[in-house]
């Protein structure tokens, strides 16, 4: 029986509830579904109902205006097996997460996040990049050979102080397991349908993740020693040195009861910087390459860019400039826009009753924004099916910023790596604008 003024819904065959139905492009079914069942429905994944929310409204009404509501996690065994329940990304809602998430903000603006002195750290990075693209010749490539290392050595530099070579085999192992388990990796089946891990074939992608990330884990484990060897509380180096400071804070009062105290341990660092590296790389990787792919194949906008670009941006590119560049940033809010790269967020969960378009969300119900229906909403983008970066453009030629554009969700849970990937964007791509012609 359902509770009592609960959303409308679809559920699907026993067993797999709607899994049968959502066909190789799940946010786009679920928005054709939006039309008969409204902008909040529940769908059952499997044997759980989940709350789809599908409009911008509601998805503010939610995550922003009841954010200390809607802003929960849950754990399941696969949200064990990737992040410990640890981390960041899969805390659940209260005074833990939210210390963690104080001290990853604070962290990374420290080390440039949402400042200007980031943009020559990315530069590099970015110099070296197009340097190892060069080498092709002119010949084609696959891009993400080339940007996945080098976003990972972005984070690399904040999380570890220090990049690696391109052919650095701790990086390689890196951007296997990134491939894993960004690219093949089937996350949502398993935390819905827990039981396909005793079953092959779902059994042996996980024997393979097992495998894959071992070297990977390694190496964190081998850095943090490596700092706590080297540590010296004067000179905080990077974000692990940063967490080693709040360790020896806690360790300094151990009358300290507060329960967020307990979590300042070797553990939790461990989660906390794997995640930044899997929850970073491939996201902003994939946005990159959107990127390139929509300019390549539109002429005529990557004729604009480039024009625009090479008119005002004299020399090696800084943050400075994206004010005189309007076309570049509306293309880039564009491609947010046409291709999200996270089409549902990440699950949420409720802390407590809440509501939703008038209908009542029990406690401890799961639910799931979807980006791709705000982003495709015929009423407010007209044609949303075109790429069209002019549609960010004002009458005075002016960049239009939209916040009807929400990559990366919104309200208190919304990314923590918001500010470093809009950035790591906007450097990456007007610097290979500036070197190469994607024709
Ligand atoms: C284009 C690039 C990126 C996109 C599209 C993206 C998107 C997202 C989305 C949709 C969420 C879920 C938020 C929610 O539940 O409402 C999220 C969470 C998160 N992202 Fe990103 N992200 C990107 C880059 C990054 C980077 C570079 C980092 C690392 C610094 C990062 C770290 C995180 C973390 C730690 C969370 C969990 C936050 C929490 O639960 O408090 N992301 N991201």
């Amino acid at each position: 029986r359902k509770p009592r003024n609960y959303p409308p819904g679809f559920d699907g065959v026993p067993l797999l509830g709607c899994l049968p139905f959502l066909g190789p492009q799940p946010a786009k079914t679920i928005m054709e579904w939006s039309k008969t069942y409204g902008d909040v429905f529940y769908v059952k994944y499997a044997t759980q109902n989940v709350v789809m929310i599908n409009s911008l409204q509601a998805i503010k009404e939610t995550m922003i205006k009841q954010g200390h509501i809607f802003s929960g996690r849950q754990h399941t065994f696969i949200t064990k097996f990737t992040a410990g329940d640890a981390g960041l990304g899969f805390l659940d809602y209260g005074s833990v997460w939210r210390s963690q998430r104080r001290f990853g903000i604070i962290t990374l603006h420290e080390f440039g996040v949402g400042r200007k002195c980031l943009g020559p750290q990315i530069l590099e990075e970015a110099e070296l990049m197009c340097a190892e693209m060069a080498k092709h010749g002119g010949q084609p490539f696959d891009c993400m050979k080339h940007i996945t290392p080098a976003v990972t050595n972005v984070i690399g530099v904040l999380v570890f102080g220090k990049r690696f070579e391109y052919d650095d085999p701790k990086l390689l192992a890196t951007l296997r397991l990134l491939f894993e388990c960004g690219h093949k990796f089937p996350f949502a089946l398993f935390y819905f349908a827990p039981f396909l891990r005793f079953i092959p074939p779902w059994k042996g992608k996980i024997d393979n993740v097992k495998k894959e990330r071992a070297p990977m884990w390694n190496m964190i484990t081998n850095a943090i020693e490596e700092h706590e060897a080297t540590y010296n509380e004067n000179s905080c180096r990077d974000f692990i040195d940063c967490f080693i400071a709040k360790m020896k804070e806690a360790d300094d009062d151990p009358n300290d009861n507060d329960e967020t105290a307990s979590w300042w341990n070797k553990y939790q660092l461990f989660h906390y910087v794997k995640e930044l590296f899997l929850g970073g790389t491939d996201t902003t990787a994939t946005a990159l390459r959107w990127a390139l792919l929509l300019i390549h194949t539109n002429p005529e906008i990557a004729k604009k860019l480039k024009a625009e670009i090479d008119n005002n941006v004299t020399g090696r590119v800084k943050l400075d400039d994206m004010i005189n560049l309007p076309y570049t940033q509306a293309v880039i809010q564009e491609v947010f826009r046409y291709r999200p790269v996270v089409n549902f967020g990440t699950m949420r969960k409720t802390s407590a009753v809440g509501t939703a378009a008038g209908y009542r969300i029990p406690k401890g119900t799961i639910v799931m924004p979807n980006i791709w229906s705000v982003h495709h909403d015929p009423v407010r983008w007209k044609n949303p099916e075109v790429f069209r970066p002019e549609r960010h453009i004002d009458e005075n030629g002016k960049f239009k910023k939209s916040d009807a554009v929400i990559p990366f969700n919104v309200g208190q849970r919304s990314c923590l790596g918001r500010q470093l990937a809009q950035t790591e964007i906007f450097i990456f791509l007007v610097r290979m604008m500036q070197k190469f012609d994607f024709k």
